[in-house]
């Protein structure tokens, strides 16, 4: 089902010093936005007030015209959020960590059976290298039943093999959900976006090409 995640009004400040100023910001399910902008414009300010982890200052969080809060977020299972830090168990093994998060079957199989991952089976969370952290942490989301995903840096520092299968991920996963991502390594989100904004000057600005990026002075 399609469906819509709306910010709107958007305030947040730290020590009051104003990091995002009146920020409104579409995503449906279908798309992905590629969401960039220099070290310390609020990238990810932007995305933890919208899932809830930080509080905003002002604005709201809709999805479907209905007013969202981090409890109803996490509850009704509407934003699957990647952050920049790992969030999995690093004592568990792979294979012991697929089941903890999906006890169904079919769920697990289509873990288990994703390109790469059999040959992880047994390595430790810790163990892994972060390139197959960062693929297994977005193959785990991909396969939650959220509507909309907001992933932070998911190709930070990782191999091309694990980028491309990433790539894979989310283009496949679009097909059903809305995803905001955002990545200093702006030629892999520029490949598989279909919108693009900056951040900049605690505004959002709307990027048609690496052109544009240049323009507002991300790039040189
Ligand atoms: N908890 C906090 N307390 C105070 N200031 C903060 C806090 N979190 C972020 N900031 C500040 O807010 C600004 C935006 O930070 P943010 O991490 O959102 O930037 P970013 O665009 O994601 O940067 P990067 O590309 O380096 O990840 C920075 O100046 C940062 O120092």
């Amino acid at each position: 089902m399609n469906q819509a995640l709306f910010i709107g009004g958007m305030h947040k400040s730290f020590n009051r010093v104003p990091i995002l100023e009146n920020i409104s910001l579409w995503c449906y399910s279908g798309e992905i936005i590629g969401l960039f902008g220099r070290n310390g414009s609020g990238k990810s300010t932007l995305l933890k007030c919208i899932y809830g982890v930080i509080k905003k200052d002002e604005g709201q969080v809709l999805i479907d015209g209905k007013r969202m809060t981090f409890q109803k977020i996490i509850r009704e299972k509407k934003i699957g959020y990647l952050p920049q830090n790992s969030f999995l168990p690093k004592e568990k093994s792979v294979r012991d960590l697929i089941p903890l998060f999906f006890p169904e079957e079919a769920k697990q199989d289509a873990i288990f059976y994703a390109p790469g991952v059999h040959k992880l089976e047994k390595t430790r969370v810790g163990k892994l290298s972060l390139g197959a952290l960062r693929y297994l942490e977005v193959l785990f989301l991909m396969n939650c039943d959220h509507p909309f995903l907001m992933l932070d840096e998911p190709f930070s520092m990782i191999q091309p093999l694990y980028k491309e299968r990433i790539k894979e991920l989310l283009l496949s996963a679009k097909k059903e959900k809305g995803i905001i991502i955002t990545d200093h390594y702006y030629e892999d989100v520029l490949t598989i976006s279909d919108r693009n904004i900056l951040v900049k000057d605690r505004k959002l600005i709307p990027i048609n090409s690496a052109d544009d990026l240049k323009i507002a002075g991300y790039l040189r």
